[in-house]
């Protein structure tokens, strides 16, 4: 999916809301774990419910991996799902790659090309050749890591080098590289404080922006400070939403979640 048709389904949805899929078997509701694929069926449930109320989902890799195989195919069945039933949809895999040059390529493969994503999120740490493989792949992001939610991101991102924040020579540097059009970024949500420096640097690229729920972000602060003129955001809330009940009715729980803030969304960008 171009960047135009997000920007067009986001308008549509009066959403600009992203639901990661996150899926741990210990949280998911119990009746599911007797059917032959617990984590899809969860998945499709919830993709049922709450497809109108968001415009892109993000399946965390992790999570699949965890269970191996099967997860694995969980993953697969659930990107197929998304892609044959709701081609509107932006689709995220979340699983922060990044390699030497030719292993780099193989990622994008497994992800863009196998899978049929149209994202995945990249670590910067290796650098341009590292990430140059994934901005090749045409109508495909590379979701950059810049400032994440979590704490030990003051442990190097917020590092002085060279005079200026090491997230700040991230955003600054990668938008020289080739294809950077295929950028976006990562800012979690609890850094919201950090967004109006962050759109002095890159004021047209979509963010990524997990961290709300769970986290503590407050989607208030990250809409004043970042969003742009194309609203240039995806907000992200995996647990917050997939796991508003452990009921049998888990999947309508998840649904009014989401549409909690979709309706703050919608009131944002009416404003
Ligand atoms: O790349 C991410 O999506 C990500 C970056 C970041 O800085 N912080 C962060 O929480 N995430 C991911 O976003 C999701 C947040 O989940 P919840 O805290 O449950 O909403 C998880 O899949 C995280 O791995």
């Amino acid at each position: 999916m171009t960047t135009t048709q997000l920007i067009e389904q986001i308008h549509k949805k009066r959403s600009f809301l992203c639901i990661g899929l996150d899926v741990d078997l210990n949280k998911i509701p119990k009746h599911l774990l007797e059917e032959d694929d617990p984590i899809f069926a969860f998945n499709k449930a919830i993709i049922d419910a709450t497809h109108q109320l968001c415009v892109a989902y993000k399946p965390n890799t992790a999570f699949y991996e965890a269970y191996g195989l099967k997860g694995w195919e969980a993953l697969e069945k659930t990107i197929n799902y998304l892609n044959t039933n709701y081609p509107e949809i932006y689709t995220i895999a979340d699983a922060k790659r990044g390699d030497i040059g030719n292993t780099s390529t193989m990622y994008a493969k497994a992800f863009f090309e196998d899978l049929g994503f149209d994202s995945v999120t990249v670590a910067p740490y290796m650098g341009k050749d590292s990430v140059e493989p994934f901005l090749a792949f045409k109508e495909k992001h590379t979701i950059l890591l810049a400032l994440t939610s979590n704490q030990g991101a003051f442990d190097f991102q917020t590092e002085i080098v060279e005079g200026k924040e090491l997230y700040k020579q991230v955003l600054e540097t990668s938008k020289t590289w080739t294809n950077s059009q295929n950028l976006m970024y990562v800012v979690g949500a609890t850094k919201a404080e950090y967004l109006g420096d962050i759109r002095k640097i890159i004021p047209d690229s979509f963010l990524l922006v997990p961290g709300v729920g769970a986290q503590g972000g407050n989607l208030q602060d990250v809409c004043k400070y970042g969003m742009n003129d194309q609203v240039g955001l995806l907000i992200n809330s995996s647990r917050g939403i997939i796991y508003a009940s452990q009921n049998g009715d888990f999947a309508q729980a998840s649904a009014e979640k989401a549409s909690e803030l979709q309706r703050q969304m919608e009131a944002i960008l009416l404003q």
